[in-house]
Order: structure tokens, then C-alpha cells, then sequence
């Protein structure tokens, strides 16, 4: 796992764990044996630790998490490269990351490519550096740059790290030769000023004000999370202990966060992000399939998701025509992407000279005629398959025969789109969430035509424009939308019971969503549900009126349409479920005008409203929805869990720390989740969302957790 050479006087100790040169225990080994024989042999007169393949050690092998744990630990093995008295130099190229850059930090010289990314992710994975680096970071950076870098976990570029005092000489050319040339040069020079254990951390004195601001922030932007606290408290212990008893808190605090249940989570869903990529349909799978070079693309509609979509795209630096059917229509579009162009370079999302490059990569236009040689298009108009019938019609007849047509559907059966052309094998659905430049979700939907090189394109299209891309079989809503839909009309329920929405919110942003289901509808504007309510129950043949509590059979609520009649379309009309300072305001306070509309409400329809528990909340919208998973996966419309809770982190900002809602209900314990939706059954026989997954039944009645069919390593720590 280390191999161990001697070049001249330079001992080579080179990582070689593919695929990321992880510090598992022998590679913890191999180091620490070759460090003992590098120093015992005389004609060594320096050392240089690499990564043999792709990358300098990319951390900890997480898998290893979950087992009892081997001797060497890092910190002992680290203390070894430290203590030598020839100089040791980390010669990184890659990710140099978590336990990869303790070992750097370790070292007395680090040198990198300029393509090289060092930091400190651990944080993304519910722990914190745990072999000293929140220690030896800050006596480098200083206390603002460690706090920032250890409660993020960004990868910081090999420039930015130089400036930070991370890295001592960016190298060119075979980053082991630079680093044997670079050892040379050390050859002979005294190591001890080069231990960071001695040195002090820089402005220690004002610990306090930059904790303090570390700690305000990460408990605003990582709101439940319990990792950025236990680093904040971690750093900040460098510069009120002694270097050994900073180390030895650093573990103390390593040990109970790395054993919560959220750390957990987070490392199932680190795997379960990896394992969505090896996607299945019938046919192929991600290791047949070949997808097609995609070097130009198309965008159609220049709408809020055609904008978005075409700003990922260009983003990533690939040619996008934006097609819209009028010169007020396009220039609108135009409009929109530069602001949001602008406004990504002003976050620091893109670089200036990728914004710059994205102007010059993006061709508007009002004809199809410009198609002919592009190789995928992306149709984004507005919900309705008439109209992206006739779109997908006219590309067909004029683009290239190999042009892949892509549908921004959120819920129309792919197969009845793909009707429109003579390539159905080339037609496949790619819902993106709003907003597109944003949500990483990118749910790809196979119908029964689609080819599996087709799936591969967008799967890996998805990936190039920084999406995190999962595969589904169509069917009425896909994945993502069918799943949630009991969440939204329980929600509605609820309030007609008794909860006012202001608590379903609350116990919602408790239970770690960022904003609650209400609070949600306000956003999206409560016009926009009626809408689709009204265009189903014309579809059913059923008239809506303020009375209305069933649909073809099945439990309604109609507030949403009564507050909406009344003009309370949500934040855009300073009104909603909640009341807002001005229209357009985004400050939500309590309205008791909505309180008197709901007792009316439930008056005219002879409700009795009664108190509702945290408890029943949170029951009626997770176990409904898992539910419903369930059934997805009964269907196959998803293969694995992984899938749903993905779409879930990704596509709704659930929690990373609960893991998603198939991984959570496995926490709770199928058993439980499945007699509770039993119970709601009994008591609502007239929401089809609580008739109990038979799949959800056979694995609560055989006791077989979840965890044993997880594809994911994860889902086993
Ligand atoms: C012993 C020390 C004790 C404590 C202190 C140290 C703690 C730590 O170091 S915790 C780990 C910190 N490091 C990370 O969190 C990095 C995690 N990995 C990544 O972010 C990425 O994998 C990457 C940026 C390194 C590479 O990205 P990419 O090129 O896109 O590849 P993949 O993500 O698809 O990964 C490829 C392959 O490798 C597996 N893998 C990646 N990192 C780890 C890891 N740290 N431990 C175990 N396995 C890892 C990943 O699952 C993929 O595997 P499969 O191909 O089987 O799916």
C-alpha cells in the first residue's frame, strides 16, 4: 500500500490505495514503516510522501468508521514524520484532503501542482480533522482561515493555498520528480523550525472574537448540524492549550461526534451519492452503456427554467443556443441570464473569465433551422404535453439523426412525448428543480424507448454541469414529485384539523427542513396550486367549490384555493398563509386573518378542530411520503433507496444529518413506520397515500432492515 524507494539520496514513500489513496490501515502502516526505515538508513538524506495515480491521500478511509479501528493511528504516525530529522516533503497533486492534509501538515515542506485542492471536508461527513488538523492548520493560516476552511470543508486551489501559507512552492511538470528535486535542495537544513507543533498560532490573543463570530455563523448556516460546532470548539481550542493538549481534545471531541447518529447520516449519504452514479435500467447500466459526446447543446424556452438550465450549461462551458419563439421572449431570456450570470461571479461561484467565456458561448435564436448540428437539446417550456409534443415534433425533422431530445418535465410520462418523433431511443426526460442554477438535483427519466446510451449522455451531462444525476424509470410524477405530493396535502389536512400552518412550519424547520411546507407554498405562490388542482379535477370531471372535500374518491382540502380566491397568492402579493411586510416581502409573520378563513373553513364544513402533537406532524408528512417511496421501489420506478433519499437531499434540502427519508424511516425502524401508517390508514381510509407498501410490510413483518439491501457501504456504519 506504500511502495518504498530510494532515489540518489531521497527516500520515495508512495501511497498507492487506488482509486484516492485513502489512509486505510496498512497504507497508516506503510507509511510509518517506511518512515522508520528511511531514517535508519544512512544514505537517505531526505524524504518525499506522494500519491501514486490520481491523487495525494484524499483522507481517512471512511469505511473504516464503522469497525473497532487499528493501530497505527495517524497522529502517532504523523508525530514519526514530524520528529525526523531529514527533511520530509508532501509532494501533492490531486485532492489533498482530511487525514491526506494532516500527513501534509505533518511533513516540514509541501509543494503542489497548481491543479492540486487541499482542505478539510470532514465537516461534510459529520466529524471533524481528527489527527491533529485542527490543531496545525491554524498555527499556518491563522484562527480566520482555519475556522473558515475547517467549518466549510471547501477545497481550497493550490494558488489560495500558497497564499495561506499551506503550501510552500507550486511545481510543474511530475509532481514525485519535483518533489525529489525539491527534497535535494532541503538536504542538510535543520527540520526543527519546520514543526508545527512549536510554532504558535498567530494573533491567539483575540481567540474569543474570531470563535465567537466562527460559532454565530455556522450555527446560521448549518442550522442543526452538530459537526461545524464541535470544529469550531476544536480550532478554537489551539489557541487557548498547549499544543499536546489541543491534540488530545481535538480526539475527545473527534470521539463523540464521530459516534452521533448524524455522522452516520452524512457518511451514508456520501456513498449514496457515489452509488446513484451506478445506475441500472432494462438493457444496460453505467458500466455497458457509452454516452455520446455532447460539445453543443440547445435550450428550449427562455422561461425561468430554460434560463436556469441554459446558465448551467454555459457555466460549464459548453455552446447553448437559448431558442425562444419572439424577439421579446429572447431578449427577456438574455436579460435574466446575464443577471444570473453576474450574480454568480459576484458569490464567487464562477470565476469573471467563465462568466465572460459563458457570454460568448450562448447563440440566441427564433429558429429551429440553427438546430441541425446540435448534438442534445433541452425543451423547457411550460407544462403541457401538446405543446412539447409539437416542439419535440419539429426537432426531430430538424436535427442531426444522433441529437439526443431531452424533456425539463416534472411529471409527464416521457413515452407519451417521445410519440411525436421517430427516435424514442433518443428521447429521455431530465427534470431540473427550481432554482435550476441552484438545486443540485438533476432526476434523468427513462421511458420504455429509451436507450441506455441515451441515459449514460444525461447521466454524465449532469454531471459536467455540476448536478448530482440520478436515474428513473417514468411513470406519473417520476421519482421526485410522486414522492412528495403527500407532503404537501397533509400538510393541508393538518391545518384543517386543528394545527395552524405557522406550527406545521415550525415543527417542520425543527425537524431540519429550511423552510416549512407553508412557508414553501407562499414562495411558489398559492395561484400556482390552484392551478393545478383546477386542471385536475377538469381532468376528473369534478367541479370545485369552497365545499369540496373529495376527489374521484380521495380526501381533499381546498383552503389553498379559498386563501387564493381571496388574492392571497404568497410572498409576490404581500399575502398568503402568512402575512408579509410589502408584496414581494420575504419577512413571514403570523396572520390571525388566516386563523378566522380556517374556522370558517372548517365551520361551513363541519370540522372539529382539535390540538395536534409535534409528534402526529411529523408522522403524517415523513411516513406518508416514505410510504409512497416504498412504492416507488415496489414499481422500480427507483432501484435502490439511494435514489430516493438523494432526490430528497438534493431536490427538497432535507437534512444530510438524518441521511434522507428511507435511511431515516431505517433509524426510526421499519416496524414502527409501518404500524403508524397502518394507524393513519384506519383513521383517513380516504387518502390512497396511506394504503401500506406491501414491500414496507414484508420487511416489517421478516424484521429485515433497510440497511441490508442499501447498495450503499453507508448505510452499514
Ligand atoms: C485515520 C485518520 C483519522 C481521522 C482523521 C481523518 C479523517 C478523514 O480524513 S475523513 C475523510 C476526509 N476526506 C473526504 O471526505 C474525501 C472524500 N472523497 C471525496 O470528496 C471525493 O471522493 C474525491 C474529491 C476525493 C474524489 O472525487 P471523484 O474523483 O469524483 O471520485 P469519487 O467521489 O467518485 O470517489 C471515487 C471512489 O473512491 C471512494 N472514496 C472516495 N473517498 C473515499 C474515502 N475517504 N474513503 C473511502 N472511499 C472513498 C468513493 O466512494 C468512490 O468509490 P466507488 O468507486 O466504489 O464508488
Amino acid at each position: 500500500m506504500v511502495d518504498y524507494s530510494v532515489n540518489s539520496s531521497v527516500a520515495l514513500l508512495l501511497v498507492n490505495n487506488p482509486p484516492v489513496n485513502a489512509l486505510s490501515h496498512a497504507v497508516r502502516k506503510g507509511l510509518a514503516d517506511g518512515m522508520l526505515k528511511a531514517t535508519k538508513d544512512t544514505k537517505v538524506k531526505a524524504i518525499v510522501i506522494a500519491g501514486k495515480g490520481r491523487t495525494f491521500p484524499a483522507g481517512a478511509d471512511i469505511r473504516e468508521f464503522s469497525g473497532p479501528g487499528k493501530e497505527p493511528w495517524l497522529v502517532p504516525v504523523g508525530n514519526g514524520i514530524e520528529a525526523s530529522g531529514k527533511p520530509v516533503v508532501a509532494a501533492i497533486h490531486g485532492t489533498c484532503l482530511g487525514g491526506g492534509l494532516e500527513v501534509a501538515l505533518f511533513c516540514h515542506y509541501r509543494v503542489a501542482l497548481k491543479s492540486a485542492r487541499v482542505g478539510f471536508p470532514e465537516v461534510a461527513i459529520g466529524i471533524l480533522p481528527g489527527a491533529a488538523g485542527t490543531q496545525r492548520l491554524p498555527r499556518v493560516t491563522g484562527l480566520p482561515v482555519a475556522f473558515d476552511m475547517i467549518t466549510s470543508g471547501r477545497h481550497v486551489p493550490a494558488e489560495q493555498a500558497k497564499k495561506y501559507g499551506i503550501i510552500d512552492e507550486i511545481v510543474t511538470g511530475d509532481i514525485v520528480n519535483a518533489g525529489i528535486r525539491y527534497a535535494m535542495i532541503m538536504v542538510g537544513k535543520s527540520t526543527i523550525p519546520r514543526r508545527l507543533r512549536a510554532k504558535p498560532v498567530p494573533d491567539a490573543e483575540n481567540v474569543q472574537k474570531y470563535a465567537d463570530a466562527a460559532m454565530a455563523h455556522v450555527k446560521r448556516k448549518y442550522k442543526g448540524y452538530e459537526a461545524p460546532v464541535y470544529c469550531v470548539k476544536a480550532v478554537r481550542a489551539s489557541a487557548e492549550k498547549p499544543y499536546d493538549l489541543g491534540v488530545e481534545n481535538e480526539k475527545t471531541l473527534f470521539n463523540v461526534v464521530g459516534k452521533s447518529g448524524q455522522a452516520r447520516a452524512q457518511q451514508y449519504a456520501f456513498f449514496a451519492e457515489r452509488v446513484v452514479g451506478k445506475w441500472e435500467m432494462p438493457g444496460g447500466n453505467s458500466q455497458t452503456a457509452k454516452p455520446i459526446p455532447v460539445r453543443s447543446t440547445a435550450v428550449i424556452g427562455a422561461g425561468t427554467m430554460g434560463t436556469g438550465i441554459a446558465v448551467c450549461i454555459l457555466s460549464a462551458g459548453l455552446p447553448c443556443y437559448l431558442v425562444e419563439q419572439n424577439q421579446k421572449f429572447l431578449e427577456n431570456g438574455l436579460k435574466t441570464i446575464k443577471a444570473l450570470m453576474e450574480g454568480s461571479v459576484k458569490l464567487g461561484k464562477i470565476s469573471p473569465e467563465v462568466g465572460q467565456r459563458a457570454a460568448s458561448l450562448l447563440k440566441p435564436t427564433m429558429s429551429y433551422d440553427d438546430l441541425t448540428g446540435v448534438d442534445l437539446v433541452i425543451e423547457a417550456v411550460y407544462e403541457n404535453l401538446e405543446l412539447k409534443k409539437e416542439i419535440f415534433a419539429k426537432l426531430d425533422k430538424v436535427c442531426k439523426p444522433s441529437t439526443i431530445l431531452c424533456s425539463n418535465t416534472s411529471s409527464i410520462d416521457i413515452d407519451r412525448i417521445a410519440v411525436a418523433t421517430k427516435r424514442p431511443e433518443k428521447c429521455v426526460g431530465v427534470h431540473f428543480f427550481a432554482p435550476a442554477y441552484h438545486m443540485k438535483l438533476l432526476e434523468n427519466i427513462y421511458s420504455t424507448k429509451t436507450s441506455p446510451d441515451t441515459a449514460a449522455t444525461v447521466m454524465k451531462l449532469g454531471k459536467t454541469i455540476g448536478k448530482v444525476p440520478i436515474l428513473v424509470k417514468s411513470c406519473q410524477g417520476f421519482l421526485a414529485n410522486r414522492m412528495n405530493t403527500p407532503y404537501g396535502t397533509e400538510s393541508g389536512f393538518l391545518v384543517e384539523e386543528g394545527a395552524l400552518p405557522w406550527e406545521v412550519d415550525q415543527v417542520m424547520e425543527d425537524f431540519g427542513m429550511p423552510m416549512g411546507p407553508f412557508k414553501v407554498r407562499d414562495l411558489s405562490g398559492l395561484d400556482v396550486g390552484s392551478k393545478i388542482t383546477a386542471e385536475i379535477a377538469k381532468t376528473l370531471g369534478v367541479t370545485l367549490t369552497d365545499e369540496t372535500r373529495f376527489m374521484a374518491g380521495n380526501r381533499y382540502s381546498h383552503m389553498n384555493t379559498v386563501l387564493a380566491n381571496m388574492g392571497r397568492l404568497g410572498r409576490k402579493s404581500g399575502k398568503g398563509w402568512y402575512k408579509y411586510e410589502k408584496a414581494g416581502g420575504k419577512i413571514a409573520s403570523i396572520d390571525d386573518d388566516v386563523i378566522t378563513v380556517l374556522n370558517n373553513h372548517c365551520k361551513k364544513l363541519g370540522i372539529e378542530r382539535r390540538t395536534i402533537s409535534s409528534q402526529e406532524i411529523i408522522e403524517r408528512l415523513m411516513y406518508s411520503c416514505i410510504n409512497e417511496g416504498f412504492k416507488i421501489l415496489e414499481e422500480g420506478i427507483a432501484k435502490r433507496p439511494e435514489e430516493i433519499d438523494i432526490s430528497w437531499l438534493y431536490g427538497f434540502t432535507f437534512p444530510k444529518y438524518l441521511g434522507g427519508p428511507m435511511y431515516y424511516a431505517n433509524q426510526v425502524g421499519l416496524g414502527r413506520v409501518y404500524d403508524r401508517i397502518c394507524y393513519y390508514h384506519e383513521n383517513f381510509p380516504f387518502s390512497k397515500h396511506w394504503v401500506p407498501s406491501q414491500l414496507l410490510r414484508r420487511l416489517s413483518e421478516q424484521n429485515i432492515p433497510m440497511s441490508q439491501w442499501m447498495a450503499s457501504p453507508g448505510a452499514r456504519l
